[in-house]
């Protein structure tokens, strides 16, 4: 299996004034191309963190990075702007859908970002179809705050598909919503990856870390095991459990 994603001994501290936190300590992992993983652990374990990294909105302090197949550490900020829109599609706890833009040109926005430009014609017919993905196509004229939040996070989802990413980044897509709603995201987060898009996944529940191919988890700042579905196999990587 090819890897979209590959860390090799993954460091990240964060300095303040007065206080140094290693966040994440030698993280080796790799995602593969289709894959579906969840990331779990305690509250303030690096789960954002890592997938922060992932998503290149903030750089390792140590080790290597290759996302699909190209070493990213030590990119410029444009440079990394750049990749993510090209890879990347992220789906956060909150939706941070623009108020004052119709669902159809929320979902529109990240392809105003795209160099070289994609013409109104196919911005048209690739909002439309996300939108179809998530069942809201006949919501595109309305504003956020006429939906429901699983609505919103459902749109959250068809921007974050818009770009035709690479891997999709999920944290704690369902941490905003009642539970029925969470497990209609959850479901189409899970359709997506039966459709072939990668998926990292941050989750606290238990019930949602089990829909992913492999489970990772993280331990103050260590990845401590992966459980793969498939095999069943469990991988202590590091550390007691
Ligand atoms: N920008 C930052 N500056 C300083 N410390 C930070 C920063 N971001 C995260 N941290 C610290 O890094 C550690 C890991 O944080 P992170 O948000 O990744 O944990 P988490 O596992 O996602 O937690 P939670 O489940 O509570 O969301 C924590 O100790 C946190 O305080």
């Amino acid at each position: 299996m090819q890897n979209i994603i590959e860390m090799q001994e993954i460091g990240k501290v964060f300095t303040t004034a007065d206080f140094q936190t290693h966040a994440l300590r030698n993280i080796n992992m790799t995602v593969g191309k289709g894959e579906f993983v969840s990331i779990s652990g305690p509250s303030g374990c690096g789960k954002s963190t890592l997938l922060s990294l992932m998503g290149l909105l903030e750089p390792a302090s140590s080790g290597r990075y290759l996302l699909a197949g190209q070493q990213v550490d030590n990119l410029t900020f444009d440079q990394a702007a750049r990749l993510r829109n090209l890879h990347i599609g992220f789906i956060f706890q909150s939706f941070n859908l623009v108020d004052g833009l119709s669902v159809f040109d929320n979902v529109a926005l990240p392809l105003r970002y795209r160099v070289p430009k994609i013409n109104k014609h196919d911005t048209q017919q690739r909002v439309q179809s996300c939108l179809e993905k998530v069942g809201l196509s006949h919501r595109s004229t309305h504003r956020p705050n006429q939906l429901s939040g699983g609505q919103q996070q459902r749109v959250a989802i068809a921007r974050a598909l818009v770009t035709q990413p690479s891997i999709l980044l999920v944290d704690e897509a369902t941490g905003n919503l009642d539970s029925k709603s969470g497990d209609a995201v959850m479901k189409l987060i899970s359709d997506l990856h039966q459709q072939g898009t990668t998926i990292c996944m941050v989750t606290h529940d238990p019930r949602y870390a089990d829909m992913a191919s492999r489970r990772v988890q993280l331990f103050d700042g260590e990845l401590l095991t992966t459980v793969s579905r498939a095999s069943g196999m469990v991988n202590t990587v590091f550390g007691p459990l």
